[in-house]
């Protein structure tokens, strides 16, 4: 089951419906509260909680929280920031029969720590005591809870409202995880993200963003058919720069080659051949010296890689555009973005739908200027630029953001600072040719090469090198082809 990624406003919508289909708020906050309790019962052995209420359905929650732990043992101290308002939450309130306190701004001594006090509704920034202990909390040693997401969060950004934030260790959310959950700062805020189900109806259709998993795209990940040859398994092409300026082209050719791509051939310039033909094995070579070349190399290839050490300025900016008029996709990354700092436009209208930009936010902002501040936070701006280009735009981040140009997008995950090194860049637009070499469409392929990329460097960890990354690319793939229910069936599964 893909994951959807809901707005406050959808959240809201999908919580009137449930109330029109007859559940009510009240069987919701419970259903709520005993979430939050069992995720804190599952991970923490009883002890000292404090639960901190605001005045609002989040609060709510929160007294459910406080009857829940206390009925399960543990010792419960109840800190409000102001009366409950909302009429469900005065109910929960009712419910709970030990004594709530006005909320202190310095963490009263515990063992755990809930935060109940906004939700990701909230529009303002934190102020008074709250603020002060959002700021003594980010101290404590103990796990904070949060519940929905972390106070002082926009909900639809990841952004903190104010100046003063919670954070925590645990973050229950309902139904369906929200942008801020996804989003940086508010993602590094939540800590683990556990998504409880509390019965609202299934709004499958309405979301228009999801998370980046293999559900949305694995149906169409292409393994070859037993019969097949290297021809038939995709021809990916990789445009090296000068002499000098070689070596990330090649970490794309062999990331291209790991992926899966039959053939792959590096197009050098005559006075990097050597330097090229060096360090190569399986990648092949081809040298190039004319617009006429390129063409001919872009017509016999299915996708190409223009980027990767291609060097900044003129020639670059010609050689895109003699593979642009070819058949084969491009993929577009770091040299070739940059080249076009000075007419963006010139980019836009040499590129089709089949095409991948795949820009880090120094480029995005080379060739989308002011679009990233401008915009409420970087998926919308991916979207919008996915649009100017006419094109596929992967935004690169900790939180990964892909979008197409009909507004399909998709947030990753499951991304690591371990991939935040050298060359990683390279590595990832190989994949993804690879990948449309294939056969993949550019958004599933990249949508793909980005996940399977986050998974080699998570499964790699401290110390990883972009080198690394093809290498642990074949335990991935062997995951995902063990997931696929016909993998006896289609003979490809080790051993036949
Ligand atoms: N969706 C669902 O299906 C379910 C949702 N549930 C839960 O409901 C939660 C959402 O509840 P909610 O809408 O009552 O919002 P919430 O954040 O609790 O408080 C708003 C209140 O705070 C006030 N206020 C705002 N900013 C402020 C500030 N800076 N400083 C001080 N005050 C401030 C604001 O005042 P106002 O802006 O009106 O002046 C208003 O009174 C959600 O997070 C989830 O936990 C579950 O129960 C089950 C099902
Ligand atoms: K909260």
């Amino acid at each position: 089951m893909s994951r959807e990624i809901l707005t406050v406003a959808e959240m809201t919508q999908a919580d009137r419906q449930a109330v029109e289909q007859g559940l009510s708020i009240d069987l919701l906050m419970d259903r709520a509260g005993f979430a939050v309790a069992e995720a804190v019962m599952k991970r923490f052995p009883p002890g000292r909680a404090v639960i901190w209420c605001g005045p609002g359905n989040n609060g709510g929650d929160g007294y459910v929280v406080a009857r829940c732990l206390h009925d399960k043992g543990w010792s419960v101290r109840v800190e409000a920031a102001a009366a409950p308002a909302t009429e469900a939450a005065k109910r929960a309130a009712a419910l709970w029969k030990g004594e709530t306190v006005p909320l202190s701004p310095s963490p009263f001594p515990a063992d755990l720590y809930v935060d109940a006090l906004f939700g990701a509704g909230l529009s303002r920034g934190l102020e008074g005591d709250v603020a002060k202990l959002a700021c003594a909390c980010a101290q404590l040693n103990e796990p904070v809870v949060a519940i929905d997401l972390p106070s002082g969060f926009n909900g639809d950004t990841g952004r903190r409202l104010g100046e003063a934030v919670f954070c925590a260790d645990l973050t229950v959310t309902f139904h369906r995880l929200k942008v801020g959950h996804c989003l940086y700062e508010g993602r590094a805020a939540c800590g683990e993200v556990v998504v409880a189900d509390i019965g609202l109806p299934a709004s499958e259709g309405t979301a228009s963003l999801f998370e980046n998993t293999p559900d949305l795209w694995e149906r169409h990940f292409p393994w070859p058919a037993l019969n097949v040859h290297k021809y038939q398994r995709g021809r990916l092409k990789v445009v090296s720069g000068d002499a000098g300026k070689t070596g990330a082209a090649r970490l794309a050719a062999r990331a291209g080659l790991r992926i899966g791509a039959g053939v792959v051939t590096l197009l050098s310039p005559s006075g990097a051949l050597a330097e090229n033909a060096a360090h190569l094995e399986a990648v092949m070579l081809a040298p190039f010296e004319s617009d006429a070349d390129l063409r001919a190399a872009g017509e016999a290839a299915d996708a190409v890689v223009i980027g990767p050490s291609a060097g900044v300025g003129e020639t670059t900016v010609r050689n895109l555009f003699a593979l642009a008029g070819t058949g084969s996709a491009l993929v577009v990354d770091a040299d070739a973005l940059t080249s076009f700092r000075q007419d963006p436009e010139a980019l836009f209208s040499a590129l089709d739908r089949d095409d991948v930009l795949t820009p880090h936010p120094g480029e995005f902002e080379r060739i989308f200027p002011g679009l990233l501040a401008r915009s409420a936070e970087r998926i919308s701006a991916t979207r919008e630029a996915a649009r100017l280009a006419g094109a596929v735009v992967l935004l690169k981040g900790p939180d990964t953001v892909i979008a197409a140009p009909d507004g399909r997008a998709v947030v990753s995950l499951n991304g690591s600072p371990w991939l935040a090194t050298a060359g990683s860049g390279d590595i990832l637009a190989g994949f993804i040719g690879g990948l449309i070499a294939q056969g993949m469409t550019s958004f599933e392929a990249a949508c793909a090469g980005v996940w399977i990329h986050a998974e080699c460097g998570r499964a790699h960890g401290p110390g990883l090198i972009a080198e690394d990354l093809p290498n642990l690319a074949p335990a991935v793939l062997a995951g995902l082809l063990a997931r696929r229910p016909s993998v006896k069936r289609s003979g490809l599964a080790s051993g036949r």
